[in-house]
């Protein structure tokens, strides 16, 4: 298991080993032991999601759940690819609306640890592009919330995404109230 820091504190690059032979390859895609032998103890995980986009240049967020069903999310891409964003929403903290993308893929097995506290968005780079994650607390339509995608400054690589009315009709990153505060870990 490959572990390396992003830009933003807490936003973890994870990349587990392949065992490759003739027919293919076998992958641990998830293993607390592994990880905890690491150094990295992340919370429960309680749900796995999967979401199929058809076209490229589908956005999906920027979107959070408030407390307290907070969502920490271990995202990674079963099939085509995509680049998955975080944006630190907490209140206080030193990166207060600062993001990091990182491309996951599923040649490249990568996986993005998003904590609670953060939005997730991503934009798909190939056609039918799956994408799976691990949440750390179970959906609740009524903590479910959005974020414009263009109100943070990321660098999407898209002019004109394919989006959900939910996302197109959020409000901007500035008129928002973040439910998150910083406790001053990472
Ligand atoms: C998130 C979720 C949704 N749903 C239902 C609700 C709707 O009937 C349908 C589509 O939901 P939504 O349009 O919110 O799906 P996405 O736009 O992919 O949202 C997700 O995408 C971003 C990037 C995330 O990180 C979140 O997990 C989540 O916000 O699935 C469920 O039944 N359970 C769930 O956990």
């Amino acid at each position: 298991m490959q572990i390396e820091e992003t830009a933003l504190p807490g936003v973890m690059v994870l990349t587990p080993q392949r065992h490759g032979d003739a027919r293919g390859f076998f992958s641990e895609s998830w293993n607390r032991q592994t990880l905890q032998a690491a150094g990295l103890d992340l919370p429960d995980f309680v749900q796995d999601n999967h979401s199929l986009s058809a076209q490229p240049g589908t956005l999906r967020g920027l979107h959070y759940q408030a407390p307290p069903m907070a969502q920490g999310k271990l995202v990674r891409c079963g099939r085509g690819a995509l680049y998955d964003v975080a944006v630190d929403a907490r209140l206080g903290s030193p990166s207060y609306g600062q993001w990091v993308g990182v491309t996951l893929s599923a040649a490249n097995g990568r996986q993005l640890w998003i904590p609670p506290g953060f939005l997730h968005g991503f934009v798909t780079l190939e056609p039918d592009t799956e994408v799976i994650y691990k949440c750390t607390q179970y959906y609740s339509p009524e903590h479910d919330g959005a974020v414009r995608w263009d109100s943070v400054g990321i660098d999407w690589g898209v002019e004109a995404p394919l989006l959900s009315e939910k996302d197109r009709l959020a409000p901007a990153f500035v008129q928002w109230e973040s439910p998150f505060t910083y406790e001053g870990t990472a």
